[in-house]
């Protein structure tokens, strides 16, 4: 290995966008080039690291070099390579400039071509502030107009994300923050599909995020030991009725300009084998889930025989609370990538939407119990968290009926979608916050049962 891949394979397991936490490193390899040349110049590489498991995964990583240490940057330091001293080029700010000069002047770098959509203004020779609660991507705040996401994980393909906001251009739909450009990557072998690398998107000001505010009315109602969650000043139940309304708006308009199909009763057949071969998957990771594996074979096994139509349409696919922000108008949904450990061919495929109004039903879960987590035998807050989610999950409902004209509350399908989110997240959380796993687990443990 080289001086650069020994440091990025010391650096790289710390990042809380690196999905590999718990796999082993059998190889690492690494591609790269200089975006800029200036001080300090930014390189950007293609990380590709094997597991011993025959996984493998491609990470970007943008790089900054200065030829001394700088203190006020320890926080962005990777280490020293010869003479010279790296840094998380997302974490180093001056170094964060190069992106949008690129995206303004549609640039073509090494393998890396910049396309701005040429609708709105790109602010150019601003630096990028990293948002905070870093997640699957880095993202970077350029001067309160654009929010750039940098894709960590590269696969070849347009990302939904991407491809989603682009067609949803032309709908003027209020729920979605305006695309300013994307950054591809030309594939490392000949004949790959180019990845997306960057996407630059409007900035949604003076918002905040569903799980704040959420979070916020779960607080509140804690702090009123005697009174019910309609009954204290930060009920929440108006917000997720809007957002169900603006759930729904939003998947009417990704299926008026995103393919459809019609799908026949196959497709439930074929969904209760994806569903238990993601349970047997998800077992060998977390065994705290074989404790619920005869519930929800049972379960899945019930989807097997639906006969409902369905039109399967493309889905956000990962919709939680943290990926929707109200502004002082209303809800804008953000985040078209779906569960970021899928590959981009399922991220892609067409679904019920039941799959995002499920994901958005167990974010609800997640508000109401996080904070039990830290006084896990407090019956009446178990109570209390259980009446809160309820509440907001059938106004949520109510809100997505009006506006779609179909209710999705009490229906099998979204039972066994919402269990399927939580086996997923049960691998999430115990790969990424071990003690956060109760959450999906105490959800399941009811899903699993009836
Ligand atoms: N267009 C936007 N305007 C304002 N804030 C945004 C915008 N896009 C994302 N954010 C903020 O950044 C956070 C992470 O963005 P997201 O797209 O969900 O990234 P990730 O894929 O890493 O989860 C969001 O929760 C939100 O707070
Ligand atoms: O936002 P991402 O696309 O990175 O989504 C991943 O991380 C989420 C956590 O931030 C995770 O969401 C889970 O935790 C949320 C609270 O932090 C909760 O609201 C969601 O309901 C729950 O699924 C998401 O699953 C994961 O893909």
């Amino acid at each position: 290995m080289s001086a650069l891949t020994d440091l990025l394979a010391d650096w790289m397991p710390g990042q809380r966008w690196f999905a590999g936490k718990g796999r082993t490193w059998a190889s690492v390899t690494e591609d790269g080039f200089f975006l800029d040349q200036g001080t300090p110049a930014l390189s950007v590489h293609r990380v590709h690291v094997t597991y011993t498991d025959d996984v493998s995964e491609t990470y970007l990583v943008p790089l900054s070099w200065r030829s001394s240490q700088d203190d006020d940057l320890a926080h962005a330091y990777v280490g020293a390579v010869g003479d010279n001293h790296a840094y998380d080029g997302m974490r180093d700010r001056e170094a964060t400039v190069p992106w949008l000069t690129h995206l303004v002047a549609a640039s073509t770098v090494g393998p890396l071509h910049f396309h701005p959509a040429g609708v709105a203004y790109i602010p150019e020779g601003v630096p990028g502030d990293l948002i905070s609660g870093e997640q699957s991507n880095t993202s970077l705040i350029y001067g309160e107009t654009a929010i750039m996401k940098l894709f960590r994980r590269l696969e070849p393909g347009l990302n939904p994300d991407v491809e989603v906001h682009d067609a949803l251009r032309t709908t003027e739909n209020p729920h979605i923050a305006p695309l300013l450009g994307h950054v591809q990557i030309e594939g490392a072998t000949e004949g790959e599909e180019p990845a997306t690398v960057a996407f630059l998107q409007a900035f949604v000001p003076n918002a905040s995020d569903g799980w704040r505010l959420a979070t916020s009315s779960v607080r509140d109602l804690y702090a009123e030991a005697d009174l019910h969650a309609d009954e204290v000043g930060g009920d929440f139940a108006g917000e997720a009725e809007r957002l169900g309304e603006a759930t729904a708006a939003v998947h009417r308009d990704l299926a008026r300009v995103l393919p459809t199909a019609d799908v026949g009763t196959d497709w439930y057949g074929e969904l209760a084998t994806q569903l238990t071969a993601r349970l047997d998957a998800a077992t060998a990771i977390v065994p705290e889930l074989a404790e619920h594996a005869e519930g929800l074979r049972t379960l899945y096994a019930a989807v097997a025989d639906l006969t409902a139509p369905v039109t399967a349409q493309r889905v956000h696919g990962d919709l939680h609370l943290g990926q929707v922000l109200r502004t002082t108008t209303g809800w804008i949904v953000l985040d078209f990538e779906g569960e970021p450990a899928r590959s981009l061919a399922a991220r892609r495929e067409l679904d019920s939407p039941l799959r995002d109004v499920a994901g958005m039903l167990r974010s609800f879960d997640y508000a109401a119990r996080h904070m039990l987590v830290e006084q896990p035998g407090d019956p009446q807050r178990a109570y209390r968290a259980q009446e809160w989610a309820e509440r907001n999950r059938s106004s949520f409902c109510a809100g997505y009926a009006a506006a779609s004209g179909t209710d999705p509350a009490g229906s099998p399908l979204l039972r066994a979608f919402e269990a399927d989110k939580a086996v997923y997240e049960c691998v999430y959380e115990a790969r990424n916050r071990p003690h956060w796993l109760m959450i999906p687990l105490t959800s399941l443990a009811r899903l699993a049962s009836s």
